[in-house]
């Protein structure tokens, strides 16, 4: 007898502590009964296909299982077996359970939701080296969240430009400087000269204000180029690297990983494109299992959003963060960052959303203060120390001017 998908369907299954489990959301296609289009996912996700196959023996112990269906939540849950895995390859497990299913046509919608992962797999990945301790290993944040800017516009500022931004964030209270997503090694501001540039700046800013301040150097590239880029920034003294870890993939990631443990360096996941997978909600991958990607490869921040409060949509930040912070069979947590949209006047409200163990990240919101980066890195700054203490960003304004300035340009409200 030979294998149907049927086969990858049993109501009555428990899953095996080793087991990945996988929830999805589901809209079954015309004509197609639930049971069928679950027992298709579990099928075409593991080890079957649309046709019965005549095989026999072990490979049955391959098949993932559809074992809870839930029609009016539209979830079902499916198991897979830890041997249908390659231990370590996050290409490999996401071509599983994320892979042809997201087209498949028994299906209309399909949304990967959240996975528990099994001890034997998460063990197979690094995980990250620093996580949320950036904050005191590398920084000196504290309790208080850890503070970034993108000097903005996002591209086309020269090296000296960009070095000089940056000096004047971090000696108005920032602690990381940041490149945007799309700034890399281009004509106007060549990465090596960027990095140099920057950290001698980054080296004047540590001598007048005593803080320790670092740089979020966007290394993404293809290839071995980005290894190199890598090393470049530990020989020049640098304590993180940033990547663009959705455009450049978690093979890529994996790589870097790699890399920055020889050398001691942070990883700083910036997530441009993420939402082609996660803002329709009824389709893709959820942001909740990018992020859960994201710390099984080893990043020790990671873009999460702002509870809604700044210029992109965001999927629940604040379960995500959760997740990101809490157990996971030993793995270090990651430090989620909140960017997007975000000004001084939004972060009383930000931090109680999402509490102090965060970074907050803003370009526009200091960039565009009426009185030039410097003022604006002081008012960001000063909004981020009391908003931190539990105060209110109105009374910390009447001991700071640029605040006062800020709230006076923007308020506390949501940009767009
Ligand atoms: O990469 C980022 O996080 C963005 O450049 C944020 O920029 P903004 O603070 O100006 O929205
Ligand atoms: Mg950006």
């Amino acid at each position: 007898m030979g294998i149907t998908y049927e086969d990858f369907l049993d109501l009555e299954y428990d899953p095996l502590d080793d087991d990945l489990v996988c929830e999805f959301y589901i809209e079954p296609a015309d004509r197609m009964d639930w049971e069928a289009a679950a027992s298709r996912v579990a099928s075409e996700s593991s080890n079957g296909t649309w046709a019965e196959l005549q095989v026999e023996g072990s490979v049955r112990d391959l098949s993932a299982t559809a074992f809870s269906i839930d029609e009016e939540a539209g979830h079902i849950e499916v198991a897979y077996p830890d041997a249908l895995f390659e231990p370590g390859s996050m290409p490999q497990v996401l071509s599983c359970i994320a892979g042809n299913i997201m087209g498949m046509k028994a299906v209309d919608r399909i949304r990967l939701l959240d996975c528990e992962w099994p001890v034997t797999l998460v063990e197979s990945f690094p995980g990250p080296q620093y996580g949320s301790a950036v904050k005191s290993e590398i920084l000196d944040a504290g309790d208080r969240p850890a503070t970034a800017t993108v000097p903005k516009p996002k591209v086309g500022l020269t090296t000296d430009q960009h070095a000089t931004v940056g000096y004047e964030a971090w000696t108005g209270g920032v602690d990381l400087l940041k490149d945007d997503e799309n700034l890399t090694d281009q004509s106007f501001n060549p990465f090596e000269d960027r990095l140099t540039e920057s950290l001698a700046q980054r080296d004047r800013a540590e001598d007048e204000t005593g803080e320790t301040k670092s740089y979020l150097l966007n290394v993404t590239a293809p290839g071995s180029e980005m290894l190199e880029r890598v090393d470049m920034a530990a020989e020049h003294g640098c304590e993180f690297v940033m990547v663009d870890v959705v455009t450049t993939g978690w093979a890529a990631v994996q790589q870097v990983r790699e890399r920055c443990e020889r050398h001691g360096l942070a990883i700083h996941a910036h997530r441009a494109m993420h939402a082609a997978f996660d803002r329709v909600p009824d389709h893709g991958v959820s942001m909740r299992v990018i992020a859960q990607i994201a710390r099984l490869c080893g990043v020790d921040h990671i873009h999460t959003g702002t509870a809604g409060l700044g210029k992109l949509e965001n999927e629940d930040t604040e379960g995500i963060n959760d997740w990101l912070q809490g157990e996971c069979h030993g793995l270090t947590d990651v430090l989620p960052v909140a960017s997007g949209g975000l000004h001084p006047g939004l972060l009383d409200q930000l931090l109680d959303e999402l509490g102090a163990n965060i970074a907050v990240q803003a370009g526009g919101g200091i960039h565009g203060h009426p009185d030039g980066t410097h003022a604006g890195a002081i008012a960001f700054r000063h909004a981020v120390d009391a908003a931190a203490q539990g105060h209110s960003v109105e009374d910390a304004a009447t001991d700071c001017p640029e605040l006062e300035r800020a709230l006076e340009k923007w308020g506390t409200e949501t940009p767009r």
